[in-house]
């Protein structure tokens, strides 16, 4: 049986290397037959994937991608936004993959995230559709980590309070968060090299080096070590920033609810993280449900979700970025009971944001689609 053509663009990138590594690690290359592509590479060599493939072709070119049945993009918005019109317009009827936000929210598209809502994207490619987006990393994670309940239909209403890593600004962004952290280290090393030296006078040298205009901040915009951002992506009108108004707009339509909506809403905050976001949930159940069984039923509802019992040692060792990042683990921890009521729970869940975030879904689309 021969195999489907599929065009792979911002394969390079951060989240597209993301993509190359789970993809070799889970054999997909041998069931498809890539042609890379390149908006900057074109006529250069293509990744190493243990097999022989064509030169990088032009990521511009509507006639080349044109002859791909599956594309998968990692290469941001403003690329969906030039060539995806251009491409539907030409006549294309191939199935589109896309880690951007741009297409998100389109009636013909679907947010992926299998292990949560196979349902809808198995009714959808009944019902011919051929543009799948992958969803916001925090939405993802949280749903990865809260599915269980969801699932059951036991959430009214919930927060998220977002601890957000740097990875979600990019690789410079990270880059620069290492550069802000080497600097202040360098600061004080003579005094840190000293343990009679005072923590005030170290604090204080600290503090004046982030406030100076030595501080590295071409990416952030202000300080992100030793501080954090308590907002993130574009401002609305509403007071919402665009990351915080994705939480409920994302969630839903990936849970196919187009009807009553679940409110979900919270505060973006980015943090000194590399790749891991954090979330911790305040959530309205409606009803009184033992933490036991909210424990089992997240355990229960997909193969990565770890849950963690709340205690000290446990919420140490097992829910931190440090244990998740690289990894396609979910760990969700510190359920309890709030004072507001019986029905009122706390949770924490960490995940790593390139994975789940951003490239596991969309190497998970294309294995359906193939199976399909
Ligand atoms: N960062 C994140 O957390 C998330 C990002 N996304 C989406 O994915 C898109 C891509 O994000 P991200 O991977 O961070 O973007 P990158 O900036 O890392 O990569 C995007 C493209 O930049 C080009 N490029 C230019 N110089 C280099 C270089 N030195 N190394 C590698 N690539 C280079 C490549 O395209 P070319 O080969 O054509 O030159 C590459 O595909 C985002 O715009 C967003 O839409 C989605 C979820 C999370
Ligand atoms: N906005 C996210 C990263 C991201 O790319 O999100 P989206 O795919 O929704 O644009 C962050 O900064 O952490």
């Amino acid at each position: 049986m021969s195999k489907q053509t599929v065009g792979l663009v911002g394969w390079r990138g951060m989240v597209g290397s993301v993509l190359m590594q789970r993809m070799r690690e889970e054999n997909d290359f041998d069931h498809i037959d890539p042609v890379f592509f390149s908006t900057s590479q074109t006529g250069q060599k293509g990744p190493e994937i243990g097999k022989d493939i064509p030169l990088l072709q032009d990521a511009n070119d509507i006639e080349s991608l044109k002859k791909m049945e599956i594309i998968i993009t990692c290469q941001g918005g403003d690329y969906t936004k030039a060539i995806y019109p251009k491409l539907r317009e030409a006549g294309w009827k191939g199935y589109w993959i896309d880690a951007a936000s741009s297409l998100r929210m389109e009636d013909e598209s679907i947010i992926i995230l299998d292990p949560v809502n196979q349902n809808v994207i198995k009714q959808g490619l009944k019902d011919g559709v051929k543009t799948f987006a992958g969803g916001n990393c925090t939405v993802s994670l949280m749903l990865m980590a809260l599915g269980g309940l969801f699932e059951k239909g036991y959430i009214e209403w919930m927060t998220s309070m977002t601890y957000q890593a740097a990875s979600g600004g990019g690789a410079r962004h990270m880059r620069e968060l290492i550069n802000q952290m080497g600097l202040l280290n360098q600061t004080v090393a003579s005094e840190l090299a000293d343990p009679a030296s005072a923590i005030l006078d170290i604090d204080r040298k600290v503090a004046e080096k982030m406030r100076s205009a030595d501080m590295p901040v071409d990416q952030f915009g202000v300080p992100l070590a030793g501080s954090l951002i308590p907002y993130i992506d574009s401002q609305l009108d509403n007071g919402q920033s665009r990351e915080e108004w994705k939480a409920q707009a994302e969630t839903n339509k990936i849970l196919g609810n187009f009807g009553s909506q679940i409110p979900v809403d919270g505060l973006c905050v980015r943090i000194g993280a590399m790749r891991c976001h954090s979330q911790a949930f305040t959530i309205k159940l409606n009803q009184d449900i033992p933490v036991t069984d909210i424990e089992g039923l997240l355990a229960q509802h997909n193969d990565w979700v770890d849950v963690v019992p709340n205690d000290k040692q446990a919420s140490m060792e097992r829910l931190t970025p440090t244990v998740a990042t690289g990894t396609l683990s979910v760990p969700v921890g510190r359920i309890r009971k709030l004072n507001m009521g019986p029905e009122y729970i706390s949770a924490f869940s960490v995940g790593d944001q390139l994975l789940w975030g951003a490239a596991e879904p969309l190497r998970r689309m294309l294995r359906i689609l193939l199976e399909d």
